[in-house]
């Protein structure tokens, strides 16, 4: 048979980048299958020498999706020649279904260019050390953004609730992490948390210097733990910035899925979003996250939250939900159903303070955006003039409400740590120019400051991991059930802002606070119950660090 070998590229030039490495290596199941691999900054290229035409036997990975590589020799000590693995995570199109998700691509040669193993090895490590390094090279910068790195190597506290989501977390972490992690050199203590607050504690006394990141395979409760422990720490402004890791363990995982949006992908399913945030973590850049100090009438201390403050239909559905945690992520939709069947109206006052006009995001000078027949004028501005009014009695929708100022003494000027600038003590009226929502009869009420509230609800489209905005959102009362799941549905594709449904309201707000009237009810602050009463919140912005890009 006339057999008429492919020469590869010439070794010093591919596409535009300078080759870095070039080099044939056989196969490692068949000996006699050689490649030509050549390796660029950006690429590696793999080129089977073979009679085929020259693009079918190619194929390029970008390093932008290599993880790791490793070199090491064979386990028969007759075996001279070493090898060298290369692990990529690229998005490929799914088997059975449309669209694409990362998929683990492992490439194994073997290198035999004399009969000595050692300098076949010391030939390994090369490749695998500068396959390494340009995949590290590859996350400057991006986007015109440069993001700073974990260390390397890395040693991660990797905390894993048990009982998050289905009770499948440490099982999900054996066979979809823990191998990934080993490509990308990450090492790792497991700690399996034991009792609710146990992270907390555990990150509050823990010697912060030992570790380069902590990891949290769970649901977004025990992250909220992690961030509250590294707050309480007496030198919480260094604490907090240890970058933090977040693997979907849950059922919410509403972090986890607004990362991975943050990202540029596409939605995924519950086990691909695990290999997606698995694999930002390996890539370990490092970005800023807003944090909100949250503070309950009940006392000096403040929460920290990442994700959301929400009550009534929202609140209500999280926690009601619970008893459906077998089913995952599937919870919520349930839940959704449950309660819409007994809609309830929740009685309140809301106010908040609109976001700067002056933003870096260039945010349109009216930072009320209506989504709805709401205008402007709905709104009562309180105004520096006479009344006594307090927070509680002072708004109605025809009358604008004149409260009495008071010079902003922050809520916690008398506690260490971080001072909320914005906020007034809760037992005295909102600053002047705060903005008292007219309506008092509410179905929910949402701030929000990612992009996803659970995997399948994305509420906010355009939010940032630390734009500085807390995204408010309002229903009132008088909505039907029919719009409200109308409503919800149209928040899984995250086209709901867009529904012109005219009971829903959105504002980019810095602050807020709400006084719930009606005597029983459910908040929640990142997905976890808080004492139901008045509560405020203002947002900081990029206070803590998160392994995302
Ligand atoms: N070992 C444990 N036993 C009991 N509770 C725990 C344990 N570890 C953590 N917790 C608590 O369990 C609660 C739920 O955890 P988490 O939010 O992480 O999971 P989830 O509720 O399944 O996920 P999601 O918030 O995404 O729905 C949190 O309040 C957390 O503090």
């Amino acid at each position: 048979m006339d057999t008429k070998i492919t020469e590869p590229d010439p070794p010093y030039r591919n596409g535009m980048s300078e080759v870095l490495r070039y080099g044939e290596f056989t196969s490692t199941g068949n000996r006699k299958v050689r490649y030509a691999l050549s390796l660029t900054e950006r690429d590696l290229t793999i080129q089977k020498i073979t009679s085929a035409p020259l693009e079918r036997s190619k194929v390029v990975f970008n390093l932008r999706d290599c993880v790791g590589s490793r070199a090491f020799r064979a386990d028969d000590n007759t075996d001279s020649g070493a090898y060298f693995s290369a692990y990529f995570y690229p998005f490929k199109r799914r088997w059975m279904s449309s669209g694409v998700a990362r998929q683990r691509v492992e490439r194994c040669f073997r290198v035999d260019l004399v009969h000595d193993l050692c300098a076949n090895l010391e030939e390994a490590e090369k490749w695998a050390r500068t396959i390494r390094e340009s995949s590290v090279l590859q996350n400057h910068p991006r986007n015109g953004v440069v993001y700073s790195e974990v260390r390397r190597p890395c040693r991660a506290m990797l905390l894993v609730n048990p009982h998050s989501g289905k009770g499948q977390a440490l099982s999900l972490f054996t066979s979809h992490v823990q191998r990934m992690l080993n490509e990308a050199g990450v090492s790792y203590t497991l700690v399996v948390t034991e009792r609710q607050n146990h992270a907390r504690e555990m990150v509050r006394e823990a010697d912060l210097s030992q570790w380069d990141a902590l990891v949290i395979m769970s649901g977004d409760g025990l992250l909220f733990e992690v961030v509250n422990g590294l707050m309480e720490r007496e030198d919480w402004e260094e604490a907090i910035l240890t970058p933090l890791g977040i693997l979907p363990g849950g059922s919410g995982n509403a972090l986890a899925a607004s990362i991975h949006h943050y990202s540029g992908a596409q939605p995924v399913s519950s086990e691909e979003l695990l290999v997606s945030c698995g694999f930002l973590l390996c890539k370990g850049l490092v970005s800023h996250m807003d944090l909100a100090s949250v503070h309950l009438s009940s006392g000096p201390t403040r929460l920290f939250s990442f994700l959301s403050v929400a009550w009534g239909f929202v609140a209500d559905v999280d926690i009601e939900s619970e008893k459906y945690r077998h089913v995952g992520a599937a919870r919520f939709t349930l839940g959704t159903l449950v309660r819409l069947a007994s809609l309830r109206v929740y009685r309140g006052r809301l106010a908040y303070l609109p976001a700067d006009e002056a933003e870096p995001r260039g945010e349109s000078p009216q930072n009320q955006r209506p989504f709805s027949t709401f205008c402007p004028s709905d709104l009562c501005r309180p105004s520096d003039s006479v009344g006594q009014n307090t927070f509680h009695n002072s708004c109605n929708s025809n009358n604008a409400v004149r409260m009495k100022t008071s010079e902003p003494v922050p809520p916690n000027a008398t506690q260490k740590g971080l001072p909320d600038s914005l906020l007034v003590p809760l037992d005295q009226p909102v600053p002047s120019d705060w903005v008292v929502v007219p309506e008092e009869d509410f179905v929910l009420m949402l701030a929000v400051y990612q992009s996803h509230l659970a995997e399948d609800l994305y509420a906010v489209p355009d939010s940032t991991l630390n734009d500085s905005i807390i995204h408010l959102m309002y229903v009132r009362a008088g909505i039907s059930r029919t719009a409200l799941l109308r409503l919800f549905l149209a928040m899984g594709k995250g086209t709901h802002l867009e529904n012109n449904c005219p009971h829903l309201v959105y504002a980019r707000v810095k602050a807020l606070r709400l006084e719930p009237f009606s005597p029983k009810g459910v908040i929640t602050v990142d997905g976890e119950v808080v004492e139901y009463g008045p509560i405020q919140a203002q947002v900081h912005r990029g206070l803590a660090r998160l392994i995302a890009r």
